[in-house]
């Protein structure tokens, strides 16, 4: 039985039921037929085998709930555009480059608009939480106004998020899409400071460069200080594809690479991530290792986009912090389970050119959508499993789904037949949906289903 003494308030909710979940040291732990007790603050006050065991310890318990199914972590989307969601899936016949040029940028500049971008911005919270998205680090557009309703909205519907105002003061195909330094510089300020003065309980803001491309110097060396000035969180892209590298390297001649690039502009630091990184060195690699810094796998948009397969392996070989992303719109889907499967057909696919390739397991993929995702946002003190003390972030899943039993998929020596569940079955459905995931907990506090506001 574990537990924590610290603190005084009162037991909320006990459930019992089974609860699956990664820890620092097994990918997936299965806690079957448990009592796990979230506080008055929404955090895991205690697990134990026994009601009789049970540590109340003067305690006032408000509700008991029984559950027949199990509890997983929610999962963490290190890496979603929540601006591009009304257009997932158009990245597929297009590379990189010219989808930015073609897409992205005009419906981006459109997000001037706040109705527009309410309407949207609304869609992307609640599709994501409804797939068991309890955390997501969001990249908004380059409108402040916008970005700050991403971050209200999110607030409203208990995600926790990172949210990040983008900047960029270069972009020749469609010009009417930047900013000067100057209004990067002090607009990522405003953000920051009125995003920082709502005091949302998990919500907050993360520095937002796009990526080398868009981005001159000498805003990369404002934003390096704001971040650094603020403590905060910063997001961007690097490595994605060759091309991309390749126009680094001519615009950017004297670093010693891509990474040294955001290295040298104190954008590498332990609260930054990174999405793709398909085409990483060992060098740079090194050099995340060294800061701290964490990439997010983004397998879907990798793919669709025909960008790089990313060696998952190798990142975790280097000891790097690795996350998944549904990289929407360059993925067109924005479920974390899309993203599960996703990373696993990268990784077959790479087993697939060489056989010696140690492909990764469904129980290492499952930890890197709940625990690798909460590492590589460093936000793992609060969220991405069931120790005690840390918010109750938690999916109440329901395998019994729509699809029922077709979509239990792995299994482990176990029979699951009639209404028999076995929760001695490897409980992550690699083909089950969001009809799988019956309840959403954020903080101890249930956002799925939702409360209809009036
Ligand atoms: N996938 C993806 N890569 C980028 N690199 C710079 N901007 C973007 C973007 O919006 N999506």
């Amino acid at each position: 039985m574990t537990s924590s003494n610290e603190s005084a308030v009162d037991i909320a909710h006990v459930y019992r039921g089974t609860f699956v979940h990664s820890t620092d040291h097994t990918a997936v732990e299965i806690l079957e037929d448990r009592l796990l007790g979230v506080d008055t603050e929404g955090k895991v006050y205690s697990i134990c085998m026994e009601w009789s065991a049970y540590p109340c310890e003067g305690r006032r318990l408000v509700h008991f709930v029984v559950c027949s199914e199990f509890f997983m972590p929610g999962m963490v989307d290190t890496h979603i555009h929540a601006s591009q969601y009304s257009y997932a899936g158009t990245a597929l016949d297009l590379p990189l480059l010219q989808w930015l040029n073609t897409y992205t940028f005009p419906v981006e500049a459109c997000y001037k608009d706040l109705e527009f971008a309410r309407n949207v911005y609304t869609h992307v919270v609640k599709r994501t939480l409804r797939n068991g998205t309890t955390t997501a680090c969001y990249f908004a557009t380059i409108h402040t106004d916008a970005s700050l309703l991403l971050g209200q909205i999110a607030n409203d519907f208990g995600q926790r998020a990172l949210v990040g105002k983008v900047c960029m003061d270069t972009n020749n195909f469609v010009p009417h899409y930047r900013e000067t330094p100057e209004e990067s510089h002090d607009e990522t300020n405003r953000f920051i400071s009125e995003m920082l003065k709502k005091k949302y309980p998990l919500v907050r803001p993360v520095v937002t460069p796009r990526f080398a491309l868009s981005c001159s110097a000498a805003l990369l060396g404002h934003l390096g200080e704001i971040a650094q000035n603020n403590h905060l969180h910063i997001q961007s892209h690097i490595s994605e594809t060759k091309e991309e590298v390749k126009l680094v390297k001519e615009l950017f001649p004297d670093y010693d690479s891509y990474t040294d690039v955001y290295h040298k502009h104190n954008l590498l630091t332990d609260k930054t991530v990174m999405a793709h990184g398909c085409h990483l060195t060992d060098e740079e690699l090194k050099l995340f290792r060294e800061k701290g810094a964490s990439v997010a796998h983004c397998p879907n948009s990798n793919i669709s986009l025909c960008s790089g397969m990313l060696d998952a392996r190798r990142v975790l070989n280097h000891k790097v912090k690795l996350g998944l992303g549904t990289d929407v719109a360059g993925g067109y889907s924005p479920s974390m389970l899309d993203a599960v499967r996703r990373t696993l057909d990268t990784s077959k696919a790479l087993t697939i050119q060489d056989p010696q390739y140690q492909t990764l397991t469904f129980e290492e993929v499952f930890r890197l959508a709940t625990l690798g995702g909460s590492q590589a946002l460093s936000l793992d003190e609060h969220t991405g499993n069931f120790q005690v003390g840390k918010d109750f972030d938690a999916l109440r899943v329901n395998p019994r789904g729509p699809k029922l039993l077709r979509s239990l998929g792995v299994v482990k020596s176990q029979v699951c037949s009639g209404s028999f569940f076995s929760p001695s079955l490897f409980p992550l459905p690699p083909s089950g949906d969001d009809r799988n995931i019956a309840e959403v907990y954020v903080a101890g506090k249930r956002v799925v289903p939702f409360v209809e506001r009036p």
